[in-house]
């Protein structure tokens, strides 16, 4: 298995989490919340989310309306902990941002407040997707606004045939027969031509 070279200080570790198994907390009611269901629902619409918030706007009622997402209008109070594997805070209050992440700490949940990097765990990244195809950008907090542009050439410029490739590249795969080492080496001996400059269907010459 081949080791990256360390990045010199770019130490965040991306995984990609399967919200349909985890419980989520999100605190807050407002126009950050409203962002952070958008993307949770969007990459996931079975997720599993609790929303608690000391006043719910009336767009982020709106969503809830459109799903099963159980939800409180009163203060996070500590119970609000139980059971939760991730927890997303969004409020408008910097104390209780901190005091919410303390409880959080004590309780191992893992936790983002949403803007506050000192108060994450781990950060919500930009997501390009194709299909199948997702890819999280990060620039290790240095700025979103990059994050978010590099997703608009990436979404540009990636070919919607991604799709089709992955399908067909999903049959081959489990069609093949012989030793894993075998396997690797069809497998790489096909896609070579997707790493090729120049060579992906839809790129530009
Ligand atoms: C990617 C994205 C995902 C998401 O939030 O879902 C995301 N921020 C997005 C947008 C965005 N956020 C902000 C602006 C205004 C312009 C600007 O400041 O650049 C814009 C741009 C816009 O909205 O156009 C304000 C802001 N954000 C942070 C701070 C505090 C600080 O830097 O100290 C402040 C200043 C607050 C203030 O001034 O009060 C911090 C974080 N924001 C992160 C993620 C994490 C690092 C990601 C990375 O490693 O790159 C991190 C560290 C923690 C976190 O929140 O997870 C999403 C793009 C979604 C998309 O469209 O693709
Ligand atoms: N909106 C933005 O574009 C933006 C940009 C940068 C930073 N921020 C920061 O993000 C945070 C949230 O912003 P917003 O625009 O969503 O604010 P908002 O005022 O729209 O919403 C804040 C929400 O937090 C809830 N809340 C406050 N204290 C609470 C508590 N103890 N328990 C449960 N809920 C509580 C409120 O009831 C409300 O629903 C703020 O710290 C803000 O400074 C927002």
């Amino acid at each position: 298995m081949k080791s990256q070279s360390p990045q010199s200080s770019n130490t965040l570790f991306p995984v990609f989490l399967k919200l349909e198994k985890l419980n989520v907390l999100l605190v807050g009611g407002g126009n950050v919340a409203l962002e952070k269901l958008g993307a949770l629902l969007g990459n996931c619409p079975e997720a599993r989310i609790k929303l608690i918030a000391t006043e719910i706007s009336g767009e982020v009622r709106a969503v809830l309306s459109t799903s099963l997402i159980p939800f409180e209008e009163r203060p996070f109070g500590q119970d609000d902990l139980q059971n939760i594997d991730l927890a997303i805070i969004a409020v408008n209050d910097p104390d209780a941002s901190s005091a919410i992440y303390q409880q959080c700490r004590e309780r191992k949940v893992l936790t983002n407040v949403a803007d506050k990097p000192h108060l994450c765990d781990f950060y919500l990244s930009s997501v390009v997707q194709k299909g199948n195809l997702k890819i999280a950008i990060s620039t290790n907090g240095k700025s979103p606004t990059v994050a978010k542009r590099v997703k608009e050439v990436l979404n540009e410029t990636f070919p919607e045939e991604i799709e089709a490739i992955l399908n067909n590249m999903q049959k081959i795969r489990n069609s093949l027969r012989g030793d894993f080492s075998e396997k690797v080496k069809q497998l790489n001996e096909i896609t070579e031509i997707l790493a090729k400059k120049g060579e992906l269907p839809g790129e530009p010459d």
